[in-house]
């Protein structure tokens, strides 16, 4: 097993309210992590501290064996894809140039590196070539979240967090981009943190799935675990609510249709 990511006796606190409790994890390299929980319950917070947006109150991350704190963050964060909800691309860049952004910087020397690295990605994110010179305003909601994955991943980075990043878009997109980023995590073995609200789509796409609530873990395992032996009451509650066990056979699925 080989950690990528480990939080070390972390804790969050703004003023005097603590909002992570001692947060002790390791994500292994090529897990699909999504992570799930009641809205405030801090799975923005913990996917933010990989890449240094947020810093804790007292405890240590380790990125590939490195304590954050002691790294260029500008640097961290060119390895590291970030990926969010609605469109975040520069609405003044082409397509090209927007996929590009990233690449150019680090391969500021190789023109066809980065010419090999958007067409690489837009073939994966199932954009047409033809949209290159189109600018995002002239793009659908489907097509600029696939551009903001591929801006993402354009600098082949080896962990990619992702907040919600279907949240904005139609039901049939967004099983189409569940699909194409679950078939481009198996082709690849990038690390993926997964920020959601939807229990299906955790354990659609999780190769593990992270239950917190209230800035503590509830469970961190499977999704099958988390299906057929859901740890605590939260987490049972939260899979009984809302699963239908779509990819999980039904003799493993308490909470079964059927
Ligand atoms: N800058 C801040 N100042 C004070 N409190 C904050 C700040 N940022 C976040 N919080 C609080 O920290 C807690 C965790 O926030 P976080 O955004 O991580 O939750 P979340 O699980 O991602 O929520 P949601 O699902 O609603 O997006 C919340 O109670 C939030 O109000």
């Amino acid at each position: 097993m080989n950690t990528i990511i480990k939080y070390e006796h972390i804790t969050k606190s703004y003023g005097d309210h603590e909002i992570i409790h001692d947060l002790e994890l390791k994500i292994e390299a090529g897990d699909f992590v999504t992570i799930i929980g009641s809205s405030g319950s801090g799975k923005t917070t913990v996917l933010k501290m990989v890449n240094g947006l947020i810093k804790p109150t007292s405890g240590h991350l380790y990125v590939e064996g490195k304590d954050i704190n002691d790294v260029d963050l500008i640097d961290l964060r060119r390895h590291i894809g970030y990926a969010i909800q609605g469109s975040v691309l520069f609405p003044h860049m082409t397509v090209e140039d927007n996929i590009a952004y990233v690449p150019r910087l680090i391969n500021a020397n190789d023109k066809e590196k980065t010419r090999e690295a958007v067409n690489r990605w837009m073939n994966m994110m199932n954009l047409d070539a033809s949209l290159k010179e189109r600018y995002p305003s002239e793009l659908s909601g489907g097509q600029q979240q696939r551009v903001g994955i591929a801006r993402a991943l354009a600098a082949s980075p080896k962990i990619l967090l992702m907040d919600e990043p279907f949240g904005a878009v139609d039901a049939i997109n967004r099983t189409q981009l569940q699909d194409e980023l679950k078939a481009l995590h198996k082709k690849t073995g990038i690390t993926i943190l997964f920020v959601t609200h939807d229990i299906e789509e955790a354990i659609k796409l999780g190769t593990k799935v992270l239950v917190i609530d209230q800035g503590r873990i509830e469970q961190y395992d499977t999704p099958d675990k988390v299906l057929s032996q859901p740890a605590t009451p939260f987490v049972e509650k939260l899979v009984k609510r809302q699963v239908r066990c779509t990819n999980v056979q039904a003799s493993n699925c308490p909470y079964s249709t059927y």
